[in-house]
């Protein structure tokens, strides 16, 4: 079924993010996990924390099994507690679920958001991949989703990509809906401006951070200076 573009406004979701006089947030940051970890990656991201404010942060590693995923995530968890950081897990209702995760990150074959809802309760924060598409951003935001992600903006070696959005996508959302959206896919300090400009609630980054020439810490500066503009 077609969905209008209407003047809906959605439940802001994420965070609570809208003030009382429905002021749009600042952009913030999301940071994505390196596809693989080992146990010592709890190390690095604690010193990546200490570069600068970070929103979120996702696990999403790829080539192994939740009961996996589930061991290295505990102290990984826990950091993100202790630092105020929301930890989003990748692909995995039934994994955010056993963890106990602030939030899911639901791809087009990863599951439902609403059933994701259903199984995760009120509170969790369900994010959904929605390429370079106005109808799927408008169905997840129907279906009870607590963000949309378009993607990806720039080239990436991280996953193998076919959608390419213009950064106006960006700028139609936020004009029709509170519901934050987020922007992905070789993002780096450097290219992040005309995101922001066009009005993203999140940037999403992986390679710009953790292959960083001068380290993940001082990446995570460089986007918070490059998001404050
Ligand atoms: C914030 C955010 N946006 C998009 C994606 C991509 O999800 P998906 O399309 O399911 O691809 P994988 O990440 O699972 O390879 C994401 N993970 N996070
Ligand atoms: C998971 C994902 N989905 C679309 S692009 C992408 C990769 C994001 O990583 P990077 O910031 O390294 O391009
Ligand atoms: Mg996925």
């Amino acid at each position: 079924m077609e969905i209008e573009e209407s003047e809906l406004k959605l439940d802001p979701g994420f965070a609570d993010r809208f003030d009382s006089e429905d002021r749009r947030p600042d952009c913030q940051l999301y940071l994505i996990s390196p596809p693989a970890i080992t146990p010592a990656f709890v190390d690095t991201l604690a010193a990546a924390l200490d570069g600068g404010p970070v929103a979120a942060f996702q696990l999403r590693l790829k080539g192994i099994d939740d009961h996996a995923i589930a061991k290295l995530a505990e102290p990984i968890q826990k950091l993100c507690a202790d630092r105020d950081v929301a930890f989003i897990v990748n692909d995995s209702i039934g994994l955010a679920k056993r963890l106990g995760a602030d939030g899911v990150h639901l791809g087009q074959e990863d599951g439902d958001a609403r059933e994701a809802r259903q199984i995760l309760g009120p509170s969790v924060q369900i994010g959904v991949t929605c390429h370079d598409s106005r109808h799927l951003a408008m169905e997840a935001g129907e279906a009870g989703a607590d963000y949309v992600a378009f993607g990806a903006f720039y080239p990436t070696t991280t996953k193998q990509v076919e959608h390419h959005p213009d950064p106006s996508i960006l700028s139609w959302w936020t004009t029709l809906f509170e519901l934050p959206c987020v922007a992905i896919g070789g993002i780096t300090p450097d290219n992040a401006a005309p995101l922001v400009k066009a009005g993203a609630d999140f940037l999403a980054v992986s390679g710009a951070v953790w292959n960083a020439e001068g380290g993940p810490a001082a990446a995570i500066a460089a986007f918070e200076k490059a998001i404050r503009g």
